[in-house]
């Protein structure tokens, strides 16, 4: 679903985060991406969405390189995924419900199919009564929710996570990724950067650890508290 094909990653007048990496990702996985603070986690997933071209090397998403899609293909590819962040980049002048509905409405889907689809993202992350809070009423975790349902609402077949459960406590934590996995066992591919890996819990995950320019993969294992 995702390859990495010998690829190579350095910012302008940056050093190297990698070079002539492989490897792939499968439908259906759940991935932790690893690595210390300014290793490339963030950069590799930006890579994954097509946010950062690569330096050297190419990036398949369903066997199609993304370095030879037209600049107008990116937003279709951008669909296929949904993008949770640390800050949750969400709107503070919108409610709970416009938020989520921002996607769709991008998209063109307004109206009664959009606030269906909008109250049943809610749902499934425990939010449905709050649709008319603000988010800055909202604690940290439930925030995390809702960037989690807006990520959702597309209905992509990949979500990527950039430190998910930053800044939140263990309870909070552990549902964020619990939440993940529910999407990851109805078939989602779930890949998350992370760089404690202990809030992981019981999950089976696979790890790609960076270190010193190279991914290492290592094979599915069960976290531990
Ligand atoms: N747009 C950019 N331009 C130049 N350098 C960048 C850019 N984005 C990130 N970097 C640099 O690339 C390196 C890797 O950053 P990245 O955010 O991918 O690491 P990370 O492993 O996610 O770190 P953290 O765990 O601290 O979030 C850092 O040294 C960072 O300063």
């Amino acid at each position: 679903m995702i390859a990495f094909n010998n690829v190579s990653m350095r910012y302008p007048n940056s050093a190297h985060l990698f070079r002539q990496v492989s490897f792939n990702i499968e439908k259906g996985d759940f991935v932790l991406i690893t690595g210390q603070s300014g290793a490339g986690k963030s950069t590799l997933l930006k890579l994954m969405a097509g946010i950062e071209a690569p330096s050297g090397g190419h990036i398949l998403i369903n066997e199609q390189d993304i370095s030879q899609l037209h600049q107008n293909a990116i937003p279709y590819l951008r669909r296929r995924f949904g993008l949770v962040f640390q800050d949750h980049k969400l709107l503070y002048d919108r409610n709970s419900f416009e938020n989520v509905a921002l996607p769709l409405s991008i998209q063109g889907i307004t109206g009664e199919e959009a606030a269906r689809r909008v109250r049943a993202a809610l749902d499934k992350v425990g939010l449905l009564n709050k649709e008319k809070a603000m988010p800055i009423t909202l604690s940290g975790g439930e925030q995390q929710r809702l960037a989690i349902a807006r990520a959702v609402v597309s209905r992509p077949s990949i979500v990527i996570a950039d430190e998910p459960t930053g800044g939140l406590d263990r309870v909070a934590s552990l549902e964020i990724m619990q939440l993940l996995k529910a999407f990851n066992d109805v078939g989602v591919t779930v890949v998350i950067a992370m760089h404690d890996v202990a809030q992981v819990s019981t999950i089976a995950y696979r790890t790609l650890h960076i270190d010193q320019q190279t991914i290492t993969a290592m094979p599915a294992q069960v976290g531990m508290l």
